[in-house]
This record gives C-alpha cells, structure tokens and sequence, in this order.
C-alpha cells in the first residue's frame, strides 16, 4: 500500500486526505489513482467498502482547476441516497481545494436544484433520470464535461437506465476520460464499456472471493412464521450497534418497521414508496444513531456507507447472488468487521447453495437464537448501560433514593429489579406479518468468469488492522490456499421488488416539463411490473408492496 503522499496529488487535495483519517491507500486506490490521473478510461471492481469512490473522487478532483466555472465532471448513480452520500464524500475531499459540487436526484424539487446549479458547480453527482431532465430543461449543459464516472454500473442497467446513461453520454464530448466502478461485473456491464469506454485499462482488485473478507456470514434456518421472534432474538442476543434489516418487497419493510418499533426497537424503514423527504429523514437518523436498525428493500443495498454498521440480516433472501454480496457489503467496510446472517426457509436451502456457489464462500449455519441468549443479550445491554452511567457520574439525583432502599432491601434484589424494569421487556406484543413466498433456486447456470487476476491481502488497508479475523471466513489476508480462476460473478438477471429505486420524481417536477420522463415510468419504484427487471417473482408477491 502507498501513502497518498505518493500519488504526486495538489498538497491542498492531500490535506483533505488527511482530514479524512486516510493513512494509506487501499489495493483498488492504488491501481486506480495512477491510471485516471493518467488521463485512460478504467474499469474499476473491488469488493465492497473499499474505498471505491475516493478511488475516483481523487484523482477527479485534484485535475479540475479551481477557477474553472463549468460543469467539468459529472458522476452518475443508480440511488437518490447514493448521490447524496457521494456527493458529500466529494465535499470533504474538496475541503480545501474548494471545488463546487452538487446533487442532482429525482424527489427533491427541481427549482431548488436549478436555483444551486446557478452557482456553477464544477462537479455533478447525479441519478440518470433528474439529470436527462436538466438537460431537457437546458438548466445542465454537459459539453464541457471532461471526465464521467459511472459508479454502480450495472445497477444502473439493471434499473433500466441503459437508454438514459446513452442519451446522457451524447452530449457529453467525445474527448473525455470515463471511469466505470462497481464491485461486482456482470456481462452487461463489459457491453457498456465497450460501447462507451475507450481502451478501458481494467482494474480488478478481487481477492479468491467476491465478498468483502472480514464480514462473517451466517445463516438461520427459519419457517416463515418463525421469522420475526427469530429476529428479536437475535437482536437480542447480537444486540448491534447498528443493523440493516434487507426484506423483500416494501409491504414486508412496512409491517417489519412497525413490528420492531412495537417490540420496542428504534427501528424504522426506507423503500422507494416513501417520498423523498422521508427517506432523507430516515437516512439522516440511521446516520446520526437516533434509529439503529435501518429496514430496508434493496434500494439500500448498493453502495451505502454508514459507520458503525456492525450487522446485516437478511430477513428474506435476496433474489440473486450478487444482491446478496452487495447487502451484505454494507457491513465489513472500511477495515472494519461485520456479521451478516440470513434468515433461510426449508425450502430456500437450495438458493442458499446457489449463492455460496456463486459467491465461493461458505455460508456457516447457526442455530436459532435460544430464549435464553435473547434475554442474556438484552440483560448484558442494559448492564452496559447502567455502567455507561455510573462512569459518567451522572446518577447523583438518585442517590438519596438508593441509599434509603439499600438501608431497607437486599443490594442484590434491588439491583436485579431495577435492571429488570429498564430492559424493558415487550416480547408479549403480538406482531403479524404478511408471509412472503419462498424463493425458489434457479436453474440458470451462473455466469462466472475469469479475468485471470489473482491478488492477495487484505482489500483494506493492509495487514495492520488485527489480520486474522475471527469471523467464520478465512479471513481477508492471504488467500488460503484457494485455487484457480478467482473470477466472481453472478449471474445477472434479476430484477425483483427493490432493485428499481427508480430516479422517480414523485415531489419535484413542477410543470414546466418536455420529455415524457423517466422518472414518470419510475413513480411506482419497488416491484413494479411495468419495470424493464421483470420480477422472477409471481406478480401477487407484489400486490400492495
Ligand atoms: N484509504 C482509506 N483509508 C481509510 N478509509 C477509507 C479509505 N478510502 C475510503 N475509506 C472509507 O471507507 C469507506 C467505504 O468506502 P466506499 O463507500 O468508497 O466503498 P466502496 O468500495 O464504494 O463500497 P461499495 O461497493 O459498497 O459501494 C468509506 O467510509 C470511506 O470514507
Ligand atoms: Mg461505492
């Protein structure tokens, strides 16, 4: 690994750096920086929360001058969250060096977006849908861009976005610098390339597995009516800093949402039915801690980077390989570990070992979290909380009372008592949930393939972040011994409730309006059988989502 020092980067661009706690680069910003400050067009894959899109951003910002005044570089994503988080990313890179950059996103009001689109943004972090609309509406001007960046390719594609990326791409001048990143790289992806990338170098920093290493994953074998205590139990028990609930279609979010918050969880849920004021209030409160469980569709499952995420449960499978590999990515990132576990009906047990096929990575099964366990996390929680606060002497208006019920009760009964009431059980409300079918394993064979590229180590930050990881895996460093081709991919087809957190624009658009949008095809979002995904799903696991 290098210190950015290396790199040859503007002392204003490294201070940033610096600020950011980046000490050294990871494996994909290390091959990546050199190549994109080069000038070439590259096609970026790494696994998930390895510093992607700081592998782009730098090297984007340090060649954009800041008395520049145009729109310079635009970078597309395939979520509305997704560009917000990217977009402050490259805020914080740009600290000092002050380059201008903004958010352009279907939901948010598009006067508001024109009226900052005045104060000439160098940068442009946007969702295909909105922006074809500024472009439309001639409030973007895309012929001075001189370097785009594709993040999340193949989502985007998948969301069907191929017709609005080409016409975006159009007026885009032909002598630009186009950058493609994504963690995993299905075939429709290199199709794309071909057609927009001129003599891509490729950069694959993939170790033997597609998954980021230091996340250990689990399954749970669970009927369907099961699945909510099983939840609780393991919450119970795990009791996480912060989770990602991941279920199937939006009424499966809603119903979970309140089932948790019911049980007493701060729990709250984001799919792409809500407008968008709603999921930037979720986000923020997932961010800032007020919520610790965030339950979502897929529409979180790409990209999304918040610390402090130390689980992702499935409570449904994902429909395909890849989606799990992204889901369970929003855990593990940044040198850190994580759990995921994933809740597998009987019937599922086959789309299970078509996703360790895929993902070549053993998924160890753990039994159902027992009564006992629950209670034993939930009471080691309230522990640590009541010794947070003797630390931090902030009892001393109790004391009195606490010494008047020691002088007449047992310390050991009044102790147990005391916790028993703040651990606050409510496992006696009762929780209904819809049952969601089971999914069946599919036929198809998986589209592997190699690009012969074989590294080793960790992908973050080198050996020095306690190495071995004590997770189920076989931990980031080294590759142990497995063998052969060390190609990833899934298959691509899918395309159910969730994938397609269209760029809608379901609270902006105002009137004045040309193109019959694509955000008008999107308004539905999650599970929508006018999407070009079509769901592999039977149409009625979708009614009501
Ligand atoms: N060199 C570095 N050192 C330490 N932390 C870093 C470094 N580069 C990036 N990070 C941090 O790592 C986290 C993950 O980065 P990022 O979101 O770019 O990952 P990604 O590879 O795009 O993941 P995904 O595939 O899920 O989109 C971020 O919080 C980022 O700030
Ligand atoms: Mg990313």
């Amino acid at each position: 690994m290098k210190t950015f020092a290396e790199f040859g980067l503007e002392p204003k661009v490294l201070q940033a750096i610096t600020e950011l706690g980046f000490e050294e680069s990871t494996p994909i910003q290390d091959k990546s920086i050199p190549i994109a400050m080069s000038g070439s067009d590259m096609i970026g894959q790494a696994q998930t929360g390895t510093g992607k899109t700081a592998a782009f951003g730098i090297p984007l910002i340090n060649k954009i001058p800041t008395s520049e005044e145009r729109i310079v570089a635009l970078i597309m994503t395939p979520t509305r969250e997704l560009a917000i988080q990217v977009a402050e990313e490259i805020g914080k890179l740009t600290k000092y060096k002050g380059l201008r950059s903004l958010p352009i996103y279907g939901g948010q009001e598009i006067g508001r977006q024109i009226r900052a689109l005045k104060k000439k943004p160098q940068i442009i972090i946007g969702t295909p849908g909105r922006l074809l609309d500024h472009i439309n509406r001639k409030t973007i001007k895309l012929e001075d861009v001189r370097t785009v960046v594709l993040d999340e390719a193949d989502e985007m594609l998948d969301m069907g976005f191929m017709e609005d990326i080409q016409a975006i791409l159009k007026q885009v001048p032909e002598e630009r610098q186009t950058l493609l990143f994504s963690a995993t790289m299905p075939a429709n992806i290199q199709k794309l390339a071909q057609q927009f990338l001129k003599n891509p170098e490729h950069v694959a920093v993939i170790s033997k597995q597609v998954t980021a290493p230091l996340i250990a994953q689990n399954y749970i074998e669970v009927h369907e009516r099961q699945k909510f205590e099983a939840l609780c139990r393991l919450l119970d028990m795990e009791s996480p800093e912060l989770a990602i609930i991941f279920g199937r279609t939006k009424r499966r979010v809603d119903e979970l949402s309140e089932g948790l918050q019911k049980r007493g969880y701060s729990a709250d849920g984001l799919h792409g039915d809500l407008s968008q004021n709603q999921r930037d209030n979720v986000m923020r409160k997932f961010r800032d801690g007020s919520i610790d469980v965030l339950v979502a569709t897929d529409v979180a499952a790409r990209g999304l980077d918040v610390s402090g995420v130390t689980h992702v449960i499935n409570f449904d499978l994902p429909q395909d390989p890849e989606s799990y590999v992204h889901r369970i990515g929003r855990t593990g990132r940044a040198g850190k570990e994580g759990s995921a576990y994933s809740f597998v009906t009987p019937r599922e047990a086959d789309h299970l070992h078509f996703i360790e096929k895929v993902t070549r990575q053993k998924i160890n099964k753990k039994p159902l979290p027992s009564l006992a366990e629950a209670i034993e996390g939930k009471q080691r929680l309230t522990a640590e909380r009541v010794l947070e606060i003797v630390q931090n002497d902030e009892f001393t208006e109790y004391k009195g009372i606490a010494i008047q019920l020691l002088e007449q009760y047992d310390s050991v009964h009044l102790m147990a008592a005391a916790l028993k009431l703040l651990t606050g059980e409510k496992k006696d409300v009762s929780v209904e949930l819809t049952p969601e079918e089971p999914l069946r394993a599919k036929k198809r064979k998986p589209d592997i393939r190699s690009n012969g590229r074989r590294y080793s180590g960790s992908s973050f930050g080198g050996g020095n972040r306690g190495g071995g990881s004590s997770n189920g895996g076989s931990g980031g460093s080294g590759g142990g011994g497995y063998r052969g081709r060390d190609d990833k991919r899934s298959g691509s087809s899918r395309g159910y409730e969730g994938r397609n957190n269209r760029d809608t624009n379901n609270n902006g658009g105002g009137g004045s309006r040309g193109r019959s949008s694509s955000e008008g095809r999107s308004s539905s979002g999650e599970g929508r059988s006018s999407e070009p995904r079509r769901p592999k799903y039977s149409s009625e696991d979708f009614v009501n989502n």
